[in-house]
């Protein structure tokens, strides 16, 4: 059995020293494609951004079998884009090269070549001098993917990525998604079309403010846990404190993102 990716041990995320979401004790093996379903507010964007190291834990901790800044690729939601951004779809695709080439390094032509690749891999061959700000939602997310294909990591975390999206550009990113899973990446997505989850993805991590249920997708899209999601859901107090388990005395020191070989 492959050793885990990524394994959270009693972490506690949340704002302002409100847990959003708790009590997360999951190993996710390398090469898992995990959808991670809930009602809305449940926590699935508040545990990818503690993932991706964007969110201080509260309470526990993020063990990571790679390196937290250069191997994990991370895609927030759309709605937390800045489209008046001055940049073309070139520059924008080129970032993904950030971690090979420097924020002001030079692109080479082995660096050009798998810019045209992965422009070409998400069907925008020739979009290379447009402005971002030109771009339908459906192309500005394949320039995204675009990106994320040339960021090149073993952990790719997306959130909510088929959000408002025609099917065909849907489609066509779920193959891209399907790809990664087969070259062996890990990959979890918030995805709330239920229908989707069950017909692409082996797993799935049912989330209501703490984990509902986490395996093979047809044991955990039921109708009772999806009912239990929903009570748990609509029952948490967002004002609640950490709580603390007895064996979490030294749970404070805790650093989201914290490498583990
Ligand atoms: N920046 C923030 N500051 C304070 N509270 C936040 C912040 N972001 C999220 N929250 C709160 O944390 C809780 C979980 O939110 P989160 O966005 O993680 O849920 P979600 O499952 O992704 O929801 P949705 O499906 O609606 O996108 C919610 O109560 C939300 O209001």
């Amino acid at each position: 059995m492959k050793p885990p990716l990524l394994r959270l041990e009693n972490l506690t995320l949340g704002y302002d020293r409100h847990p959003a979401v708790h009590h997360l004790d999951i190993e996710i093996p390398a090469g898992a494609l995990l959808a991670v379903v809930g009602p809305n507010g449940a926590g699935k964007s508040t545990l990818l951004k503690g993932i991706a190291g964007e969110l201080r834990a509260l309470g526990g901790h993020i063990h990571l079998n790679c390196r937290p800044r250069t191997q994990v690729a991370y895609l927030p939601q759309r709605g937390e884009l800045d489209f008046s951004f001055p940049v073309s779809v070139f520059e924008m695709v080129a970032m993904g090269l950030w971690h090979e080439i420097g924020a002001f390094g030079r692109v080479g032509d082995e660096h050009l070549h798998r810019i045209e690749a992965a422009l070409d891999a998400v069907g925008l061959s020739g979009f290379e001098a447009r402005p971002i700000g030109s771009l339908s939602g459906g192309q500005m997310q394949r320039v995204r993917f675009a990106r994320l294909i040339l960021q090149d990591a073993p952990l790719i975390l997306l959130d909510e990525p088929f959000a408002a999206l025609d099917a065909r550009t849907v489609a066509d990113l779920m193959q891209l998604i399907l790809a990664w899973h087969r070259e062996g990446r890990t990959i979890l997505t918030v995805v709330h079309d239920l229908d989707q989850v069950r017909r692409h993805f082996p797993t799935c991590l049912l989330l209501a403010r703490e984990p509902v249920a986490f395996g093979p997708t047809a044991q955990v899209l039921t109708e009772p846990l999806l009912g239990h999601a929903r009570r748990l859901s609509e029952a948490f107090d967002e004002e609640a404190a950490v709580c603390h388990r007895p064996e979490d005395a030294h749970a404070d020191d805790a650093h989201a993102g914290e490498a583990h070989a």
